[in-house]
Parts: structure tokens; sequence; C-alpha cells
């Protein structure tokens, strides 16, 4: 792992506990920072009403004692649902968009980006915070953890939220196209962000004045692109992360993991070939160790942080054994 990195997980990484609650609102009171929740729902009926409910009564509601709530507008981004994710959205409280009706002169392309990028034109906070509608066991903290940072911090753009992701009886088998797809490419195309314990995760809040000037890739590749692009327009200092806690969410089967795989290839194709343009120009290509190139992962400690662990994978490669001389010799004997 590169020291930068070493550097930024030491500054960067960061827990709920650190900041609490009664400190976010006395900042947003003291700057009038506003703050948007945006839920990106497709088919989400099952889950959606839950989480909006909690933000709802935890987070959209004045704080006891203080008079402030810390999320000003909470969206439902309808990405096209076919159930009740609607009906059961705007029951919990939340204010529900179609994706229709957002930029109509533009006929929306089906997506998570696509609805992320729309959401930015439905509403209003100076800092906007995405969740999925997916999740099960909804914590406030999975906000007041992401949108901390940015309410105290201003050198901070985007804060990520990670956490344990178990899959079925496996406490770590979640985060199946992180592990395989993001961290890998990651590692060898942008090692700056190998500190990233979650990169895709659908939790993470940063300035609009950041997402504003970004692009977002319609679909799935829309978590990666927009770390990249930040790396590459303010720098890995601008990005953040705060241990939330466990992640449980819809685990989708091996086939849409392979759709979503290729909206991520795709969206890390197109910025390899944009070149290594960093803020100091530099991309920090593929680290060249001796005989391999390195992968960070990540695993809790006895402490319970998240903790990086440099694995060296060897990349090398033989060339043709007929331009071996031994070859040519025994195949000729
Ligand atoms: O075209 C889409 C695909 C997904 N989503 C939402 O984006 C979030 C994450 O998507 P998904 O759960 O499919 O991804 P996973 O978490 O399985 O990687 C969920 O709230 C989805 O409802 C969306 O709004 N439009
Ligand atoms: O992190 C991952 O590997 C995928 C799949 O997670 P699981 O293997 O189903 O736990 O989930 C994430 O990836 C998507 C693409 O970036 C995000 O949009 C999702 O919010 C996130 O859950």
């Amino acid at each position: 792992m590169l020291d930068e990195v070493g550097r930024w997980l030491r500054r960067r990484s960061w827990r709920v506990a650190d900041r609490p609650l009664e400190d976010l609102l006395a900042a947003k009171r003291r700057t009038g920072t506003t703050v948007s929740v945006v839920l990106p729902a497709l088919d989400e009926e099952a889950t959606v009403g839950d989480i909006v409910s909690v933000i709802r009564r935890e987070l959209a509601s004045p704080h006891p004692g203080t008079g402030t709530a810390l999320v000003d507008e909470l969206i439902v981004m309808n990405s096209g649902s076919t159930d009740r994710t609607a009906e059961v959205a705007a029951a919990a409280g939340a204010e529900v968009v179609h994706r229709d009706e957002v930029l109509p002169r533009l006929p929306p392309r089906p997506g998570k980006g696509e609805v992320l990028w729309r959401s930015l034109l439905a509403t209003s906070g100076d800092i906007v915070c995405f969740v999925d509608a997916d999740l099960r066991e909804f914590s406030p903290d999975f906000v007041t953890g992401i949108v901390g940072p940015l309410l105290t911090e201003p050198d901070v753009h985007l804060v990520k939220a990670m956490y344990d992701r178990p899959l079925r009886n496996d406490p770590a088998g979640g985060g199946r196209v992180t592990e395989l797809v993001a961290r890998p490419l990651l590692n060898l195309h942008w090692p700056r962000l190998a500190g990233l314990v979650q990169p895709l995760g659908g939790e993470y809040a940063a300035r609009r004045s950041l997402l504003e000037r970004l692009p977002f890739p319609v679909g799935y590749g829309v978590e990666l692109a927009l770390l990249v692009d930040t790396l590459e327009l303010a720098g890995l200092d601008a990005l953040a992360q705060v241990d939330v806690g466990v992640r449980l969410h819809r685990n989708q089967d091996g086939q849409a993991l392979g759709r979503m795989a290729t909206a991520i290839h795709a969206a890390a194709e197109r910025r390899i070939a944009r070149g290594p343009a960093t803020v100091d120009g530099t991309r920090g290509g593929i680290e060249a160790l001796s005989g391999g190139t390195a992968l960070t992962q990540f695993e809790r400690d006895g402490t319970g942080c998240f903790v990086p662990r440099g694995h060296l994978v060897d990349v090398e490669e033989r060339p043709p054994m007929c331009t071996v001389p031994e070859y040519g010799q025994r195949m000729a004997a």
C-alpha cells in the first residue's frame, strides 16, 4: 500500500461515535448547511418504508432540545418501480419523485446512476446523502456517520460508509463485486484509492458543489466513477470514510452481479483511457513491486477496527516457450 494511503487511512477514517449528533446539529446551525437524503429505489416496497420511517423519525424531525433536524429533505427517487414502492415510501413520509418527472426533455435511461444524477435536480441540499432502499435493519448511524464529516471538515467533500457485509451465513461474504472487481481495479489502476474499505457501498454523502461537477454513469458504474473522478478533481484528502457497523441488504444473484461488474469495468475502462490526470498530474499508476503488484484487502482486528492487509499478487508473465533455447533444443532432439 502506498505510504500516502497509509497516511490517508490514519487521517480520514472515522467512526460514527467520533461526531455525536448534538455536535453535528450545532455545526449545522452555525453554518446554515442543508442536507438532502436520496434513496434510489427500483421495486423496493419491502424495505423502503422502514428506512424512510427511521430517517423521518430520528433525523428529519427537530431534535429534542435543539429544535434542529439533521435532514432537511428526504426524497425517494422512483427508478421505474412496478410494485408499491412509491405508495409505501410516501406513506412513510418521503417525497417521491419519479425519474420521468425530472428533466423530462431527456428521456430517462434505466439504471441506478441515472436516478442519482437526476436527484441533484430534484433536491436542494448543500450536502446530498445517498442511501440504498434495499437495506434491512437500517440504522440512522448510516446517515449521521457519513454526513458528519461534511459538517465539520471543510476539506472533506465525499464520505463513504464502511461496514461489515454479511452474506447469508458468511459474516464477510457480501460485497462480492467489490472484492472480485472493484478492489482489484482500484489497486491496479488507482492505488491511491486502495484505502477505501467499501468503495462500492451505496451509502455515501457529498457536497453538491462536488457532485454537480462530476459525470454519472447511468448504471452500476456510478460508485466507482464518483470515487475515481473525485480523486482526480479534488485529490485523496477530499475523500473520507466512516465505520457505521454492519450492512444487510438484498443480495442479487450471480447473473445480476455479472451485469453489474460489466458496468463497473466499462466505467473503469473509460477512465483508464482518459489517462493519469489528477490534481498533481499523476494517477499513481500500477504500483509495481518486485515481482508483482499489491492488493490491499481489509478485515476487522481484535479491537473491531478495519485494518489493511497487503498481498503481493504475482502478475509476471513468462515468454512463449518457443523462445526458450532449452525448448528448441529438446524439440530438435
Ligand atoms: O436501475 C436501478 C437499479 C438499482 N436501483 C436502486 O439502487 C440501490 C442499489 O441497487 P441494488 O440493490 O440493485 O444493488 P446491490 O446493492 O445489490 O449491489 C437500490 O436501492 C435499488 O433499488 C435503482 O434505483 N435503479
Ligand atoms: O459491493 C458489491 O459488491 C455489490 C454487491 O453486493 P453483495 O455481494 O450482494 O453484498 O453491492 C454494491 O455495488 C453496487 C455497485 O457499485 C452499488 O450500487 C450498491 O449500492 C452496493 O450494494
